[in-house]
């Protein structure tokens, strides 16, 4: 059914503005629908298989007046399934055909094919070796470049190869180190190895593993014990942030609003690119900033005897460059590296193995350049496609056979990946032949996006799927406000990661919320508090603000009009203020968030203190995505009431989900990293979502590499998917036209 009464009136849907629907959903889930022929109930369908329509909640079989066609007439573009009223243009899968070479394994170097009789033994326990993944198993002298796609089996290799080297080639278990990226991935090839023929965990034990920063520190602390004791390693966070916090007082930055987590993430950069304060030429205000802060974090430090995570790097790195003895008792005692996730190894991590194995060149590395996803931490794939060079005479493994995802979305990975020009050249070819084609979805907006997703997720577990089949993935958090929405408000169990704070407890967000509350009640103090630093006030006014509305006996909203400060223009500027933030009571939160940002100058508040300063997280963006969350409310009573209790159901979730057997994942695509489940949704595969706008700015400026980025992001994403995939378009991001991502473009555009 295409039509439905609302508010005494009809509404069409296909007369009705595709910025409508979202509204005319909620509409039918608040019971405000009916049926213009029989009067039942009905809500509007908005999923992704097919068109949007009215159903009869009691009878979604019932069809009154005018019998429709719902079922999505769909077509086949560059392998996408989209619908078929979807016009093809430049814009997105143009018909061009891509120009990608042929399956290739171009690189210069041997490819071994060397199976062995383990091989045949580990096939008969259940653990099957194609012939490239049995050579990568047993050639265990000198260097090793295992070149490996996305869902190609680098575990498996890794664990067989460990078992092989202890088992046939009797290695001592002392000799080998085997690095992962995670110690959770260390603990989990370490039971899988237990399964294998004459594995016991007294011989397992002895094996030295886990992430570089565990072995690397446990070197450290044999050489000095003391000055490397546990009780001196800054744990936390907050702790790093108080050393930076101190110095930044020092240097005049504001404490609430400089964004000290990005400096720390920059200052964690640099040491991990060994690059000391005296090396660094810092190329914009914001690293001159950091440069600053990052000299006086590391004298505080070093006058404290403290030291942090990365210390254990660059500390082992020093030991090494200045006790060439105890270097030489190294590479004595490790004579085998095994080293995964190669592609997000560091400058400091890899001239750490270098040393390490420079006497013997047992180091067998593996990864896949095309995942490279943490630059921003300074891994880069130079390291990977440099190996060669650092290692002269390695040999080259490719495993190009992808066991995990369908023909479908190989293909689709393989095309999108082909644009990157900084990689090896390697094609993927799918083991599992038969599948679904991916499909693009073209939702109006973020709220649209999500309510498409959840419909669909619901559809699917109602005919049998289980709720751990399902990822949600997305490039930043921020990016899943709707969706986190959409689902709190299912009863779907979902899960989000332990560190994902809530979309309305962000530091903009909180504050613009602030302008709200204040608004509404003019006796909050606490909402007081929350603008100050917008209005360029220290906290310390507070307290007279406080005194003046006992004194004056006015409310704190017009205290805040009478404070006293040295600029005669800034309390003239504080009177206009509270007449705006008057004003703003019975306004529509929209509207009253765009006299915050333009008649209160947030968006200039947000320039200059900083907050814009940095490449992935602007403050602007969060007002932004602010905005299109309140479009749904006609009242700041009712957002406000609804930010509370969505910040609520943040923190339940995290709880609950620890309960659950089975659940949804909502995931950032980096986190999704080396995990795969049988459907995936990718949000926003617009430009300026993913790619992420940095990325285009970089572009725009003539630097390729954050692009290239992107679409490895955009890569490992595709690739987590077994059988389904979706990828959404929206028209609207943040409440402006969007165009679809350039990397489902052929026309090349960088
Ligand atoms: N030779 C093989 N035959 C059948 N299945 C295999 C084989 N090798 C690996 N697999 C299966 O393929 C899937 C992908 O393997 P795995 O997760 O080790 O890949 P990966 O290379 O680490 O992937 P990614 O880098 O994308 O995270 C797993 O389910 C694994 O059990």
């Amino acid at each position: 059914m295409k039509s439905a009464i609302y508010q005494n009136g009809t509404v069409h849907l296909e007369l009705l503005g595709r910025d409508r629907f979202q509204k005319i959903y909620m509409a039918g889930r608040n019971g405000e629908l009916s049926c213009p022929s029989c009067l039942e109930p009905v809500r509007l369908y908005l999923g992704i298989e097919k068109d949007p329509h009215f159903f009869h909640l009691y009878h979604p079989e019932k069809i009154c007046l005018e019998a429709s066609e719902t079922i999505k007439e769909t077509r086949q573009i560059e392998g996408f399934r989209v619908p078929s009223a979807k016009p093809v243009g430049e814009g997105f899968l143009g018909a061009q055909p891509l120009a990608i070479g042929a399956a290739t394994a171009t690189a210069s170097l041997p490819i071994l094919d060397n199976p062995h009789d383990y091989v045949k033994l580990l096939e008969a326990e259940g653990f099957k070796l194609d012939g490239n993944q049995a050579a990568a198993v047993t050639e265990t002298e000198g260097p090793i470049l295992v070149l490996a796609g996305a869902g190609s089996g680098k575990t498996r290799v890794l664990t067989a190869r460990t078992a092989y080297m202890l088992d046939v080639r009797g290695i001592k278990p002392s000799e080998i180190m085997l690095v992962t990226f995670t110690t959770k991935a260390a603990q989990e090839m370490k039971s899988r190895l237990l399964r294998y023929p004459n594995m016991k965990s007294g011989l397992l034990s002895k094996l030295v593993s886990g992430t570089f920063h565990s072995i690397f520190y446990r070197i450290l602390m044999h050489a000095d014990g003391a000055k490397w004791n546990n009780n001196r390693l800054l744990k936390k966070e907050w702790q790093r942030e108080k050393i930076v916090k101190e110095a930044g007082r020092e240097l005049g930055l504001s404490e609430k609003e400089f964004p000290y987590d990005l400096a720390l993430q920059q200052i964690g950069f640099w040491k991990n690119s060994l690059l000391a304060p005296a090396k660094i030429k810092p190329d914009s205000e914001w690293e001159e900033t950091v440069l600053m802060l990052y000299e006086r974090y590391e004298r505080y430090k070093q006058d404290q005897g403290l030291f942090d995570f990365d210390d254990m790097l660059t500390g082992c790195y020093e030991l090494f460059q200045t006790a060439p003895e105890l270097l030489a008792m190294y590479q004595e005692r490790f004579r085998y590296f095994l080293i995964d996730e190669f592609q997000d190894i560091n400058k400091v991590q890899y001239e750490l193995i270098k040393m390490l194995s420079a006497k013997t060149k047992n180091v067998c590395v593996v990864g896949d350049d095309d995942q490279t996803i943490y630059s921003f931490r300074g891994s880069s794939p130079e390291f990977l496609l440099n190996f060669e060079h650092d290692f002269p005479g390695a040999r080259l493994i490719l495993l190009s056979q992808n066991y995990r995802s369908s023909n479908e979305i190989v293909a689709a990975a393989n095309r999108i990946i082909s644009y990157n020009k900084k990689r090896r050249r390697k094609e993927m070819a799918a083991n599992i032949s038969e599948g679904l084609p991916p499909v693009a979805f073209f939702p109006y907006d973020e709220e649209e996006e999500a309510t498409m997703i959840v419909t669909d997720i619901q559809e699917k577990i109602a005919g049998g799927a289980d709720p751990s089949d399902f990822a949600i993935l997305y490039r930043t958090h921020a990016g899943s406000r709707a969706v986190f929405e959409r689902l709190a408000s299912s009863n779907l169990p979902f899960r989000i990661e332990q560190d994902a704070e809530s979309f309305y407890e962000r530091r903009t967000v909180r504050t613009v919320l602030g302008f709200l509350k204040l608004a509404i009640n003019e006796d909050d103090i606490d909402a007081v508090a929350a603008i100050l630093p917008a209005l360029f006030l220290k906290q310390d006014v507070l307290s007279d603000i406080k005194a003046s509305t006992i004194l004056d006996d006015c409310s704190a909203l017009e205290a805040l009009g009478k404070v006293k400060t040295a600029h005669a223009f800034q309390m003239k500027k504080l009177k206009t203020a509270v007449t705006a933030i008057k004003s703003m009571r019975h306004l529509a939160p929209y509207a009253a968030i765009e006299r915050i940002e333009k008649e209160l100058g947030f968006l200039d508040y947000l320039k200059k203190r900083g907050s814009e300063g940095n490449k992935l997280e602007k403050g602007s963006d969060d007002v932004k995505d602010l905005k299109v969350a309140a479009k749904n409310f006609d009242s700041s009573q009712t957002l406000l009431e609804h930010a509370s209790h969505m910040a609520a159901m943040n923190r339940e979730i995290k709880n609950l989900s620890k309960h659950f057997t089975s659940s949804i994942t909502l995931s950032t695509i980096h986190r999704a990293k080396g995990l795969e489940y049988k459907t995936v949704y990718i949000l926003g595969a617009v430009d300026g979502s993913l790619p992420h706008d940095y990325a285009l700015e970089s572009l725009r400026n003539g630097d390729t590499a954050p692009l290239e980025e992107e679409r490895r992001l955009f890569y490992v994403a595709i690739t987590r998917a077994m059988e389904r995939l979706y990828i959404s378009v929206p028209s609207m991001r943040r409440n402006r036209a969007a165009n679809p991502t350039r990397f489902l473009t052929p026309v090349r555009k960088d």
